[in-house]
């Protein structure tokens, strides 16, 4: 008889710049104290591992991860997410901190972990959803375009069981209010919090966590009309209210349960938006107050810029981060080569290439 632990996994979703990385270093923190050895998946857009790259130089600690760059994995890098969640779990983790791209819709992941391959070994804890107080509200109109990014956005708010509004420095008190407005009206039930740097109390988001046993071959036993039952009631995905009726699994599942599934078609969950990255052979020899123009002057359609950039002269580092029109430069032990990533809704790219080699 064969019994598995299951590891919990907490998603962490929203949209560009939202503070999903701000966020991941705090709950580093927090499994540090609880001497918890987390996992950790990361997901990039772009072809740069900025995100990653910025953690790992964070944490004190050498931490299990495993990063899917240059693409999307709920649509793009889909089939390749079982590989990378199970390289996780042969570290023996405790938890899985799995941070999506802005762009992904965190229904598609949670679909992922119910596979066959997953399904006897991980279950979801919760999805956390960051929100940009600053921005949220205008989403809507500026991509009415593109149905997949608006239906991925809302995806984003109804799937969460904890919605962060953060950014809340950046807005007037009475602004919150409208924020929570909108997401009541994708998400009735969702926890919601208000932050600035993603500054919330953690504890409720370990609550009820634990590892669970299960005996595969009795689950393999149970009549077919009273698996989806079981499952819930044994999975552990009581915390996650959103999923308990939608989940399902497989008869294949439940009598294979190591079997690899085909990877499965799905459309794009952003249409529009593409990321290109701008390389730098050494340090930059313009200022600072040009290299911002230059990102400014693309206006909406540059959605975010990150990178890690040295300029001649002084020697440091820094770390650029470009969200919300609003630009932190921060020191950056970061030894090259530098670069900086767009990331954007119909941006030019031709153009950005060539004024970016003139500079
Ligand atoms: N003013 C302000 N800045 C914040 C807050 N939270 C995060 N930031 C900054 O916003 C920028 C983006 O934060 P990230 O944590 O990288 O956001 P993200 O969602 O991981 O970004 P992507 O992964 O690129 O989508 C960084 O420069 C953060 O320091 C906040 O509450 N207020």
């Amino acid at each position: 008889m064969q019994t598995f632990e299951k590891v919990p996994v907490i998603i962490l979703s929203g949209f560009l710049g939202s503070g999903k990385t701000t966020l991941l270093l705090r709950m580093l923190e927090e499994t540090a104290k609880r001497q918890l050895r987390p996992g950790i998946l990361m997901n990039e857009i772009g072809q740069r591992d900025v995100d990653g790259e910025w953690v790992t130089r964070s944490s004190a600690e050498v931490i299990p991860m495993e990063k899917l760059l240059d693409g999307c994995i709920c649509c793009t890098k889909k089939s390749e997410i079982q590989g990378a969640i199970r390289k996780l779990l042969d570290t023996k983790p405790d938890l899985l901190l799995l941070e999506l791209t802005g762009v992904a819709n965190p229904e598609e992941i949670v679909d992922q972990l119910t596979e066959p391959g997953l399904i006897t070994r991980v279950y979801l804890h919760r999805v956390i959803t960051l929100i940009d107080a600053e921005h949220a509200l205008e989403y809507n109109s500026i991509f009415a375009s593109d149905k997949q990014l608006v239906r991925t956005l809302r995806g984003q708010i109804s799937t969460a069981d904890e919605l962060i509004i953060n950014k809340t420095d950046l807005v007037p008190p009475t602004h919150n209010g409208r924020v929570t407005e909108m997401l009541r009206k994708y998400n009735p039930d969702g926890r919601i919090h208000y932050a600035v740097k993603a500054n919330v109390s953690l504890a409720p988001f370990f609550q009820g966590m634990r590892m669970i046993r299960q005996n595969v071959q009795s689950l393999a036993q149970v009549s077919t009309a009273s698996r989806s039952a079981h499952i819930e009631s044994t999975a552990g995905f009581t915390a996650n209210t959103k999923y308990r009726a939608s989940y399902r699994i497989s008869p294949t599942a439940i009598s294979q349960p190591v079997a690899t599934p085909a990877p499965r078609e799905s459309a794009a969950s952003f249409s529009r938006i593409a990321t290109i990255c701008l390389p730098l052979t050494g340090p930059l020899t313009v200022s600072i107050s040009k290299l911002e123009h230059f990102i400014k002057k693309w206006g909406s359609s540059l959605l975010r810029a990150k990178g890690y950039v040295q300029f001649a002269g002084p020697t440091q580092t820094h770390m650029l981060q470009y969200s919300g029109k609003r630009f932190v430069w921060e020191p950056s032990s970061f030894g090259g080569p530098f670069y900086i990533v767009f990331i954007g809704f119909q941006l030019d790219e031709q153009a950005i290439l060539e004024e970016w080699y003139l500079l």
